[in-house]
């Protein structure tokens, strides 16, 4: 019988069970390896739920990934994104979303972080207001994350999560005051090859949401919400059609839940270029259901190269080079906060990425005091609240926002930011300042590389000198390689002039690879993944079309179906 490692967390696959399946509903089948503790969270009935969700909502998936499609032909014929004419009433009009719930309405320092046992606690645990359980960007989707993170959030709800790490011996609980938990189910995009239903893999963002709303939908309200909940974070979105579809897939749940329409509360992460231009009519669409928007700064970085991808005259300098100073992007944030505080919701701030330095006290300070500056910068320009990386961070962020918050929950009504209203399209989509330099283009490869290495072997996010590194910083790296080498750029920050081209981008590969090596370690480096993830993210770098999102491709890496080796997506 599969044993149960401590407090519950599913020990490794035993033989034994290999042949056991899941009790599925009809039209649905689990390609995932089989054990008690999932068996729990994949319930016939919570199945059911999923399948319904996605047979009810699949065409209007399908439909709004296609026009994603049509609007990427588009830009690459050279059109820019802007604000749609035929939306203006939306935008114009005085409206404004249902009263924020009390349980969340103060939500200055929000931590985020992957739905890992130990760091579920140690967020929850945090001081922070709000612990963002992230399917997402720092989560590598294999089947035993996204099932051991269904289990633990369960056990999270419940008040019951524990763990004990033996090797330290070290016992975490729950305190008794906790951060309030959002979930931050995967983006449309992405499919979950382990769940098949009607025969075709379900969507990723349909199991996270469906799974986790079946089986907290009950006691989250009375644990969490002060009566609200559960509450999400919506990722990637690019049109406000995508944000209709979960308002209606909150309907649906809460239908079935018997709870009271609009006790599901989400943010929407504004983190694509195109969706910049949809605020409002984003808000709009989730009236009933919203708690706010977010800045998804690192998201929205990779975006403005992927919407542009066909513009040569709108490359990106360094990636260090562009932060939330650039003229666009601190136009973004203004526009964020003045369409969410016109509309009484929470405008969240972003992630600074730094993390603590605990063998440079000098270094450690100077990370510290770029978060400071960061967080200064968003609480003065009217941000209700803010994101840390690291529980390190916390007192830092928190010391910031309460010096000029003060008690008040929020600064919905004292921020008005009606200077945001002039905002244009040429503010939103300013060119970037800065310059290209070879030091740029090696960072991006050498971190892209280790990325995409940990994600293969199971983890989503992860330090990378001095840094936090997760799916969106890698994807940064990534398509601005892609972009440099596709128009031949010249690296003109260092004064060495030279043109990014195929052999110096593969002379780069190698002695990045090599410096890899060195700084792993040989072990480590010949167990690890290192050469599976230079291939794909050399040949993502090189391809000819730019593919749409770095994980999309690497996906079917991490597919393991059972019984092992039979057909992957
Ligand atoms: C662009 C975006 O989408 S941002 C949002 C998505 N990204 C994220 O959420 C990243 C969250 N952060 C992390 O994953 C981690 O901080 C990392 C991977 C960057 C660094 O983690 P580590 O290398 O474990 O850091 P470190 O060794 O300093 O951790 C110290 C302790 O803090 C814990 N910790 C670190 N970060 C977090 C976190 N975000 N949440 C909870 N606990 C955390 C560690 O588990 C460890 O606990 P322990 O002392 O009980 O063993
Ligand atoms: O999800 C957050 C981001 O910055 O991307
Ligand atoms: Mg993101």
């Amino acid at each position: 019988m599969m044993g149960l490692g401590t407090f519950g967390y599913p020990a490794p696959p035993t033989k034994s069970k290999i042949n056991v399946h899941y009790d599925v509903p009809e039209g649905v089948e689990i390609r995932g390896r089989y054990c008690e503790e999932f068996a729990k969270i994949l319930t016939k009935d919570s199945l059911q739920f999923v399948a319904d969700l996605q047979r009810e909502f699949r065409n209007q998936i399908k439909y709004a990934l296609e026009c994603r499609n049509e609007a990427k032909r588009r830009y690459n014929e050279g059109g820019l994104p802007g604000f749609d004419p035929a939306t203006k009433y939306i935008r114009e009009r005085e409206w404004t979303c249902a009263p924020v719930p009390p349980a969340v309405a103060d939500r200055r320092v929000e931590i985020t972080g992957p739905v890992e046992r130990k760091m579920i606690i140690n967020a929850l645990n945090s001081g922070a207001k709000v612990f963002m359980a992230d399917f997402e960007d720092a989560l590598s989707p294999s089947w035993e994350n996204l099932m051991n993170g269904q289990v633990n959030l369960k056990d999270a709800v419940d008040g019951t999560i524990g763990f004990h790490d033996k090797a330290r011996n070290r016992v975490y609980k729950l305190n008794d005051q906790t951060a309030k938990l959002f979930v931050r189910p995967r983006g449309w995009h992405l499919p979950e090859a382990h769940i098949l239903i009607d025969g075709e893999p379900a969507t990723g963002c349909l199991v996270d949401f469906g799974l986790y709303f079946y089986h907290n939908y009950a006691a989250f309200p009375q644990n969490q919400g002060e009566g609200f909940g559960p509450f999400f974070y919506l990722p990637k979105m690019e049109h406000s059609r995508e944000a209709k579809i979960w308002n209606y897939v909150f309907e649906r749940a809460e239908k079935m839940a018997g709870i009271e329409r609009g006790s599901i509360r989400a943010t929407v992460l504004i983190e694509t270029l195109p969706a910049v231009f949809q605020m409002d009519e984003i808000l709009y669409e989730l009236r009933d259901h919203s708690v706010g928007l977010n800045c998804g700064r690192w998201d929205y970085i990779f975006s403005y190269v992927k919407t542009f991808q066909a513009h040569p005259d709108r490359l990106l300098p360094d990636r260090v080079q562009v932060g939330m100073t650039q003229h666009f992007m601190k136009s973004y944030s203004d526009l964020l906060i003045r369409t969410c505080h016109r509309r009484g919701v929470h405008a969240m701030g972003g992630m600074a990425a730094q993390i603590p330095i605990r063998d440079d006290p000098a270094a450690n300070e100077a990370a510290l005091e770029l978060v400071r500056k960061d967080k200064l910068r968003e609480v003065k320009a009217g941000h209700d609240g803010t994101w840390a990386a690291h529980p390190g961070l916390i007192p830092a962020c928190m010391e910031v926002f309460n010096k000029n918050m003060g008690n008040a929950p929020h600064q919905i009504q004292t921020m008005k930011r009606e200077d945001a209203a002039n905002i244009t399209e040429e503010d939103l989509l300013q060119r970037p300042r800065g310059v290209r330099t070879m030091e740029g283009l090696r960072l991006n490869t050498r971190v892209g590389i280790q990325y995409v290495a940990a994600w293969l072997t199971g983890s989503g996010s992860v330090p990378l000198y001095n840094l936090m590194e997760d799916a969106a910083t890698a994807e940064i790296s990534r398509v601005q390689n892609w972009q440099w080498l596709k128009y031949e750029v010249e690296l003109d920050g260092d004064g060495l002039g030279v043109k990014v081209c195929g052999d110096l981008f593969g002379r780069v590969v190698d002695e990045e690879m090599a410096r890899i090596e060195r700084e792993v370690g040989k072990e480590k480096f010949r167990k690890g993944m290192y050469k599976d993830a230079c291939k794909i993210f050399t040949r993502q770098c090189k391809a000819s079309t730019l593919d749409d999102f770095l994980t999309l491709n690497a996906y079917n890496n991490i597919v393991i179906h059972y019984p092992k080796g039979s057909a992957r997506l």
